[in-house]
């Protein structure tokens, strides 16, 4: 387990991290998500000793990472890709890990072997590409075979089949009981592969549940209704004290309501061409959840860049709108 229990890390007045209390679990894939800049790196960093925290306390299995003896063979982490010498090959880079750590020389080929650097082996790094980078930070991190594995943000740079590959490669892991905490900005991701999520904003934590419970929690439910006489089901809607919303082409009306709808369209002989029930997706969950604590925003047609605070307030009523349009 990874136990986190008010952990803090400023920097100067930039308070990364703010009092984040959480436990990772073994045998489940825990996504850590949150925006740019909410904090995910810093907080990994500490798990492995990398920083300092200003408060608080992290700790795997009980002790502190530098109390661990070979510390590879408890947790393998992916951080940055490609933190190595760029003139070693990939066989020399695992062969000095695994000696400086107590780890058995074949542990070298059997990890190259699970992520497909085999062929390249005795190829110099510097000359990997990013996704191949990818790869050997994971053949790192697997190195000590660990029963606790943390990967930041581990399909960058990665082609379809390599996002496919690493998917399938932490559901197994998790499935012969390790514990495995990833990070990601995207809930789309996350999805797919998460049983488990922590969302922070801010260095705040948002969110410590299910993948279900947040799909239950978040996301809202509604109706999407076309039909050719659009003022007249707005009448009867309304008379009905049921609220629609128009959003383009289409009406959309909150909750599980489509039979309710679909009742009054035929009792008032309205055409109905779409009657859909729908729930909003997680990104967009992901982004009411988090819509406060968002750093970075880009515009169409302007950069992306930090928010000056006049226009904070804005920008989250814009989020709201778009979250509450429908
Ligand atoms: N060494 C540092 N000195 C000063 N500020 C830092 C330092 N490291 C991180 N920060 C700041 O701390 C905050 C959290 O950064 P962090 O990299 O942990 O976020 P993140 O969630 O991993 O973001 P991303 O998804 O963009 O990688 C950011 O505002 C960042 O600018």
């Amino acid at each position: 387990m990874i136990e986190l229990e008010g952990l803090t890390k400023r920097y100067g007045e930039k308070v990364a991290v703010n009092n984040l209390s959480f436990t990772v679990r073994p045998g489940i894939i825990t996504g850590f998500l949150g925006p740019n800049g909410a904090g995910k790196s810093t907080t990994m960093r500490m798990v492995l000793g990398l920083d300092r925290p200003t408060a608080g306390d992290v700790r795997i299995d009980g002790k502190h990472y530098d109390q661990l003896k070979d510390p590879l063979t408890y947790i393998g982490a992916l951080l940055e890709a490609k933190a190595w010498h760029g003139g070693r090959s990939a066989y020399n880079h695992l062969l000095c890990l695994a000696q400086s750590n107590g780890i058995p020389t074949r542990r070298v080929r059997e990890v190259l072997d699970t992520v497909g650097l085999t062929a390249v082996a005795k190829k110099k790094t510097k000359g990997f590409s990013l996704g191949m980078g990818q790869r050997l930070g994971i053949a790192a991190a697997l190195l000590g075979d660990p029963r606790i594995l943390m990967f930041d943000e581990p399909v960058n740079g990665l082609d379809p089949e390599g996002i496919h590959w690493i998917r399938n490669l932490m559901k197994t892991l998790a499935s012969q009981g390790r514990t495995v905490f990833v990070s990601s900005h995207l809930m789309s991701e996350m999805a797919l592969t998460a049983d488990h999520l922590v969302v922070i904003g801010q260095g705040r934590l948002l969110a410590d549940t299910s993948m279900a419970d947040f799909i239950a929690e978040n996301s809202r439910s509604y109706v999407r209704i076309r039909t050719p006489q659009r003022e007249r089901l707005l009448d009867v809607l309304h008379g009905e004290g049921v609220t629609a919303v128009e959003a383009g082409e289409v009406l959309e009306v909150d909750g599980d309501k489509a039979e309710a709808v679909g009742e009054l369209a035929a009792r008032h002989q309205i055409v109905l061409y779409e009657l859909s029930p729908q729930r909003a997706s997680l990104e967009e969950a992901f982004m009411q959840l988090t819509a406060e604590s968002v750093e970075y925003h880009a515009h169409d047609g302007q950069p992306a860049g930090p928010v000056p605070p006049g226009q904070q307030q804005q920008q989250q009523q814009q989020w709201g709108s778009e979250w509450r349009k429908g």
